[in-house]
């Protein structure tokens, strides 16, 4: 084993974390800066690419030190920046990945038939969530792009791509397999671009990135961006990272992040899966001939339920009062919060439903809210699971948890009830990280194969079901009955603009 250390950074929605990771696996150093988001109208998400910018070179420059020898990137996905390649200035703020504003036209392309063709070469399936919709607005709204982008004058790319181009001082436009497969611009099969999909959201291909492997020498730092030139050896999608992280490499592990959103992932092989659940199909990783697989189930409020009630309600002070909140609630307190704030996800993909409150009375206090709101992201990753099962992966026998919301001890513990399965906490809920920096070190030869990766990961928590199998239908039924009202009261109204 080579001697060193390789830093990673995780460009996430809440924060933007770095870790530094010697070749035995142990995390040195950690720096984290927050981040803010923008909500301009209702369900509009954007964030400013210069705070993440700066969030990330700050946090990369607090981990670095002598004897690094590269760096890994991962980010959250989908959400979107097209820049000036002269100058790298944005043209528009990033259109982050939980933003609706695009579900008229999305709608539309369903109506027309475009679906089945669109799932079947990339996976997914026609929503805002995904970039293309994002890119075409751009393109669309802010004056003269279209002209600029034909000029070749501009570059688009997700946030990997963006902090690479940075990084590099300007010179290298490129991105990952994972990244590029959450576009819904890319055929996860032949693992390209794919002319069809640019032409039916008229995105001009010279806007795009070129699409690399995860363990690729991407680029070098400039000399003007970080005292040290180091190269970037590993990217990838937080999700896909985390999986590298969660050493989910054998076909039926699964692991759930939990961050801002909640995104559970099943390895299926080497070959994609079509989910029959209305789950999403996505590639882990590429790397030279291998290639594997996901099944994704994503959530899109998580820890952002647990943010609203501290930053918008003020119920809470920090994000960990929750624990110790929940705990002191009545188990059977009647109520359910439904976190549609911008749509629900997997499996229902509804961008016009909004979020709801069922079953309040006077003496519903701010635990039982705290506690409803932690439910929540137990019930929707408990319908993740069921859909996952009902794409014939039942022969799982635990899950890994990981992010900002796995270290409540209270919620894994629901969380076990409800999915009636073991779930299992890693030494370090950071796997997004961890993964790209073994991605990194990977390229780099600091270890050998995912053997060595697989040697590192060490469970620290375990939570086993707790509940009879009536209490745990009981919650269950009512969690679909408040479900089912909610979605057949659509209070949302799709943005006009
Ligand atoms: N102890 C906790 N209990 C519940 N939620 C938490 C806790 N700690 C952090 N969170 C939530 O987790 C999220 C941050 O997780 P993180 O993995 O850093 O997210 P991201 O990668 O999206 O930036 C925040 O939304 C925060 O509200
Ligand atoms: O910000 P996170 O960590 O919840 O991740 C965002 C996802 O990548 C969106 O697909």
């Amino acid at each position: 084993m080579t001697r060193g250390t390789v830093v990673a950074i995780d460009q996430g929605t809440t924060s933007t974390r770095a870790i530094r990771m010697d070749g035995f696996g142990h995390i040195q150093h950690k720096s984290t800066r927050d981040l803010a988001c923008m909500y301009p109208h209702a369900a509009w998400v954007e964030q400013d690419p210069e705070d993440i910018w700066q969030s990330a070179l700050a946090v990369l420059s607090d981990v670095v030190q002598d004897d690094t020898l590269a760096i890994g990137i991962a980010n959250q996905r989908e959400t979107i920046v097209v820049w000036d390649r002269k100058t790298g200035v944005p043209i528009y703020n990033a259109i982050v990945w939980q933003d609706r504003r695009t579900a008229a036209l999305c709608l539309s392309l369903v109506n027309e038939g475009a679906e089945a063709g669109v799932r079947s070469k990339t996976g997914l399936l026609i929503d805002p969530y995904f970039s293309a919709s994002k890119l075409a607005w751009i393109l669309d709204h802010v004056a003269g792009a279209r002209e600029r982008a034909a000029r070749g004058e501009l570059a688009a790319g997700t946030i990997d791509s963006f902090l690479l181009w940075r990084l590099t001082g300007g010179t290298v436009h490129a991105t990952d397999a994972t990244n590029a497969a959450r576009t819904m611009l890319y055929d996860i099969t032949t693992h390209s671009w794919d002319m069809d999909l640019l032409h039916l959201f008229d995105i001009p291909a010279a806007l795009l990135p070129s699409v690399r492997d995860n363990c690729h020498l991407f680029g070098e730092t400039s000399p003007e961006v970080l005292a040290r030139r180091l190269p970037i050896t590993g990217m990838a999608g937080d999700q896909q990272a985390a999986m590298i992280g969660q050493c989910c490499f054998a076909r039926g592990t699964i692991k759930s992040t939990y961050g801002t959103g909640c995104f559970m992932l099943a390895n299926v092989g080497a070959s994609p899966v079509i989910s029959k659940a209305r789950l999403l199909s996505t590639p882990i990783y590429k790397i030279g001939a291998e290639k594997a697989y996901a099944i994704e189930g994503s959530i899109f409020s998580a820890g952002a339920t647990i943010s609203w009630l501290r930053d918008r309600l003020g119920l809470i002070s920090s994000a960990a009062d929750t624990e110790a909140l929940a705990a002191e609630a009545p188990a059977d307190h009647g109520i359910h919060l439904i976190p549609a704030f911008v749509g629900l996800g997997a499996p229902y993909w509804r961008p016009d439903a909004r979020a709801s409150i069922i079953g309040l009375t006077f003496d519903t206090d701010r635990a039982t809210l705290v506690r409803a709101a932690l439910e929540a992201v137990a019930f929707q990753t408990t319908d993740l699971l069921s859909a996952m099962m009902d794409d014939s992966l039942a022969n799982v026998g635990s899950v890994r948890i990981d992010g900002g919301v796995s270290t409540n001890n209270w919620f894994a513990q629901f969380l076990s009830n409800m999915l009636n399965m073991d779930v299992e906490r890693p030494e370090d809920h950071d796997s997004t990280a961890i993964g790209a920096a073994f991605l990194a070190g990977l390229t780099i030869g600091l270890w050998s194969g995912f053997a060595d990766l697989e040697a590192m990961w060490h469970r620290s928590a375990s939570f086993s079901p707790q509940l009879s199998p009536d209490e745990r239908q009981a919650r269950l039924a009512g969690w679909n009955l408040a479900v089912r009202q909610t979605l057949t009261t659509p209070v949302g109204a799709l943005s006009a603009a």
